[in-house]
C-alpha cells in the first residue's frame, strides 16, 4: 500500500524535551522536600505521558515509598505549573528532524503529530519551536480515552487524515510507539536517540531503526517506489 501520511512522537523523536521535563520534574521534588535526581533518570521516566511520569519521579525516594492518589494528584499540579514555566526554554529539534519534516512534505505527505504529552503543553511546545504549521492534525495524551501504547491515538490520528493505517508511517522512539503502531497495523520506524524508557531500541518491534527524521524520508520514499503497483 502506498504510503500518505507520516505520524510523528514529540518527545524524544522531534525534540529534546528532557532539559525542560528533568527542570520541572526536579523542582516539584524540591518542592517536596525530596533530593533532585539526574536527567537520565527523568529521562527514563518520560514516555507514557505525563501523570505516569510524576508517579515516577515521586516513587524514587528513600523508602520506596509507593506514592498514594492524592500524592500523585499533588505532585501534578506541582510538576503542571514548573513545567508550564519552562516548557520550551531549552527544547532543541533533534540534527535533520527539520530537513525530514520537509522532505515528508514535499513528497506530498500529510503529516501528524501523536504524541503522549497533554494538548495543554504540546501546542504551545509546537508554536514555540517553529514546527507547528507543518501537522496537519495533533493527537496529544489526553485527546483520546487511551494513550500510547494502545492503538487508539494513532487510529484517531489515521481517521483525522483520512487514511487507513496501512498508508500511515510511525516514527517513534519507544516501546509505546512500536506498539501502539503495531497493534493499528501501522509501519513504525524508530530513532534511536531518543528516550525508550531506558532500554535499547534495537530490542523494539520495529521495521526499521533510522538515524533521522531525514533519514526516515528516504527510507519511506524507497519503500514508496518498492512498494508501489506497477
Ligand atoms: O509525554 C510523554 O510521556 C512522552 O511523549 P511522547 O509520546 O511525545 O514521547
Ligand atoms: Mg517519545
Amino acid at each position: 500500500m502506498t504510503l500518505t501520511a507520516a505520524l510523528f512522537d514529540l518527545d524524544g523523536t522531534l525534540l529534546d524535551t528532557i532539559p525542560d521535563l528533568s527542570q520541572a520534574a526536579n523542582a516539584m521534588r524540591q518542592d517536596l522536600g525530596l533530593a533532585t535526581v539526574p536527567q537520565a533518570t527523568i529521562a527514563s521516566y518520560v514516555g507514557k505521558g505525563t501523570e505516569n511520569l510524576v508517579m515516577r519521579t515521586l516513587a524514587n525516594n528513600p523508602t520506596g515509598t509507593i506514592p498514594s492518589q492524592d500524592d500523585i494528584r499533588q505532585g501534578l499540579t506541582l510538576f503542571n505549573r514548573h513545567y508550564h514555566a519552562c516548557n520550551g526554554d531549552s527544547a532543541v529539534l533533534y540534527p535533520g528532524a527539520l530537513e525530514g519534516l520537509q522532505a515528508f512534505k514535499d513528497a506530498g505527505y500529510k503529516l501528524a503529530i501523536v504524541t503522549n504529552k497533554p494538548t495543554e503543553f504540546t501546542l504551545p511546545l509546537l508554536e514555540r519551536s517553529g514546527i507547528a504549521a507543518f501537522f496537519d492534525c495533533v493527537v496529544c495524551g489526553d485527546t483520546c480515552e487511551q494513550k500510547k501504547p494502545q492503538p487508539m491515538p494513532f487510529l484517531h490520528a489515521c481517521s483525522l487524515l483520512g487514511v487507513q493505517p496501512g498508508q500511515a508511517l510511525a516514527i517513534g522512539d519507544s516501546i509505546n510507539d512500536a506498539l501502539a503502531a503495531r497493534a493499528a497495523g501501522i509501519p513504525v520506524l524508530a530513532v534511536p536517540y531518543g528516550y525508550n524508557e531506558g532500554m535499547d531500541v534495537r530490542d523494539l518491534p520495529v521495521d526499521d531503526i533510522v538515524t533521522s527524521i531525514a533519514e526516515a524520508a528516504h527510507w519511506a520514499a524507497n519503500r514508496k517506489t518498492e512498494y508501489q503497483e506497477p
